[in-house]
């Protein structure tokens, strides 16, 4: 035992000479064809895409026939060298930004789908064989969709971690840096803002978009921008847009003077611009009346700072319940898990090296056929703006205890190590104690917004006389380079993931009462590619596992002291 708070590192230290408790399992490989979904929402499938763009264009740039490619378009026509011209160019690009950040940093993937909804778009119009190869390829085409996915993480790193436009711009996140945007790519964040009710956004990025191609406007190319992805110039007409929807952003937050004198911009720049049209409407009908702003709110202070700790840093404040133990197992005399208690109200904690590299990618395997996106909420704000709402953005897959004994084992140890029953039959009726294993992998600046985990309505069958989610187990199944942290705003908490541990709470007390303070948060992910698995375990089967404490307030701690003395009275009979 030690009576400090234990840092991660401390913490392996003490527990280097323990008992190891993990098992090694043999690894099957099971390939399962990629799925066409919607792709932002998984950093998996944003590699992919990437890859299959960037050996698709070396193909066409290689081969004059595109054997390769598996296009048969015969001799060389226009179109041909149309394409090879178009692979060109895009090589240009792509071979500018290193291989690994090709769609791990958030403005290549951005830029990524980007070119996918407007370069590559006439290319595959003129070839459309093209679609063929890419699917043959196991290579999903993104949608309209995945562009604003795109924007919406990006816009949700910047406002949790507080990054300047300019410093995303340039394509330097925290110092994790990538490719620049352009003017016009800006000018995409900012409309979108405008549409997402993110105005202070808006007027930032619009503003800053409309100065990149004012600079720009009447220049040759060559002189503006050695930037690739940059179109170079800018008409009247787009720069006009450009004034017209920051007139509209300045309208809406209330500041109808800027917005007047924009419209004058405007209209003295091109008469006919449809934004400028609609800024005379609501110039008139004034949609955001003084002081009446229909801005977004701001994010949470304490959300920003516990998003950004340092990654040792767990606990807001150390106290004497903060320290390290080793918690005996259930079923196997002389084995302990490796414990580091965060919390007593809620009960948290952190375990240590409870799953093993071979059994993760076990899992990573057994789910990559079925990762569908997670429920996403498209919730519609005042007026227009806040058309979308991403409470969750990632891609998941449900592993049943039966459908494999690796899914099995860790169910098991999840049992071994909480001693609370995990019974998962997927029976279509009768009660479950637990639910499958949730495996979750996230996506371009992918988070899972302010939430508890208690469920009470709309459940499966299997569900319906289970109680609640007393518990949740949260293995990390990576560790994750930049952000990504589990944090609970109301305790103070924040953990950053690191492969093989796993984060423990209580959803409700003791005695039953559900827990508010497990309020908690996955922070947007800005480097890395961040994979959990959520075992969430159930009331029923579990009334004597985890029994009323001794007092009205009685915490995990004391409920675990009468469990312990009672143990092997506990029946074993739970796994088949
Ligand atoms: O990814 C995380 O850090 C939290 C995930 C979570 O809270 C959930 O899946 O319910
Ligand atoms: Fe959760």
């Amino acid at each position: 035992m030690n009576g400090k708070l234990c840092t991660l590192n401390k913490c392996r230290a003490l527990f280097t000479n323990c008992t190891a408790v993990l098992q090694i399992l043999l690894v099957l490989l099971v390939t399962v064809p990629l799925g066409r979904s919607v792709l932002y929402t998984s950093s998996v499938k944003m590699a992919e895409l990437a890859a299959g763009e960037a050996s698709l264009l070396k193909a066409i740039d290689s081969d004059p026939l595109l054997d390769a490619t598996h296009v048969t378009v015969g001799a060389p026509t226009t179109s041909n060298t149309d394409l090879k011209r178009f692979a060109k160019t895009r090589l240009k690009v792509v071979g500018s930004t290193p291989e690994a950040n090709r769609a791990d940093h958030p403005n290549a993937a951005f830029l990524l789908l980007h070119a996918f909804l407007h370069k590559w778009q006439g290319t595959l119009q003129q070839t459309p064989e093209l679609h063929t190869v890419f699917s043959t390829h196991g290579v999903a085409l993104p949608s309209q969709e995945d562009m604003e996915g795109a924007i919406a993480g990006i816009l949700r790193l910047q406002r949790v971690y507080n990054i300047s436009t300019m410093d995303i711009y340039a394509g330097n996140y925290r110092g994790f840096t990538g490719p620049a945007l352009s003017p016009l790519t800006a000018f995409a964040i900012g409309r979108q803002a405008f549409s997402d009710g993110l105005l202070t956004n808006s007027v930032e990025w619009l503003q800053f978009a409309l100065n990149k191609m004012r600079s720009a406007a009447g220049k040759a190319k060559q002189e503006v921008t050695s930037n690739p992805e940059d179109d170079g110039v800018y008409n009247k007409f787009q720069i006009a847009n450009a004034i017209g929807l920051l007139g509209r952003a300045y309208a809406y937050k209330g500041d109808y003077q800027k917005a007047r004198e924009l419209y004058a911009e405007c209209k003295a720049l091109d008469g006919n611009n449809a934004e400028n049209a609609v800024l005379a409407h609501e110039l008139k009908t004034r949609p955001g009346k003084a002081g009446v702003s229909l801005e977004k709110e701001a994010i949470p202070r304490e959300m920003s700072e516990l998003c950004s700790r340092p990654k040792q840093q767990t606990v807001s404040k150390i106290q004497h319940f903060n320290r390290c133990r080793l918690k005996p197992s259930l079923f196997l005399p002389y084995v302990r898990y490796k414990e580091e208690i965060l919390s007593l109200e809620p009960y948290a904690s952190i375990f240590h090296e409870v799953i093993h590299d071979t059994e993760i990618e076990r899992l990573k395997a057994l789910v990559k056929g079925q990762m569908t996106r997670a429920n996403v909420e498209q919730g519609k704000g005042e007026g227009h703006v806040g058309a979308h709402s991403y409470v969750r953005t990632s891609d998941l897959g449900w592993l049943w205890d039966t459908g494999h004994p690796t899914v099995k084992t860790i169910s098991r140890r999840v049992q071994d190590i909480t001693w609370l029953n995990t019974h998962n039959y997927n029976a279509p009726v009768g009660p479950d104690s637990a639910e499958a294993l949730q495996v979750l992998n996230y996506g371009i600046g992918g988070h899972y917004n302010v939430h508890v985990d208690n469920l009470q309505s709309d459940l499966p069958l299997n569900l319906q006389q289970s109680g609640t989610r007393i518990v949740t187990f949260l293995f990390y199944l990576s560790d994750v380079d930049m952000g990504g942290y589990t944090v609970f705003p109301k305790a103070g908490i924040s953990v950053a993931p690191v492969k093989g541990t796993a984060l423990f709470w209580c959803n409700v007390n003791p005695a039953q009462e559900l827990q508010d303070r497990t309020l908690h948060a996955g922070c947007p992910v800005i480097k890395g590619h961040k994979w959990v698995a959520n075992k969430w375990i159930w009331t029923y089967g579990n009334e004597y596992r985890r029994p009323c404490g001794p007092y009205p307030n009685s915490t995990q701690l004391d409920t675990e002291d009468i469990t312990f003395s009672r143990r092997h009275y506990i029946p074993r009979d739970s796994f088949p």
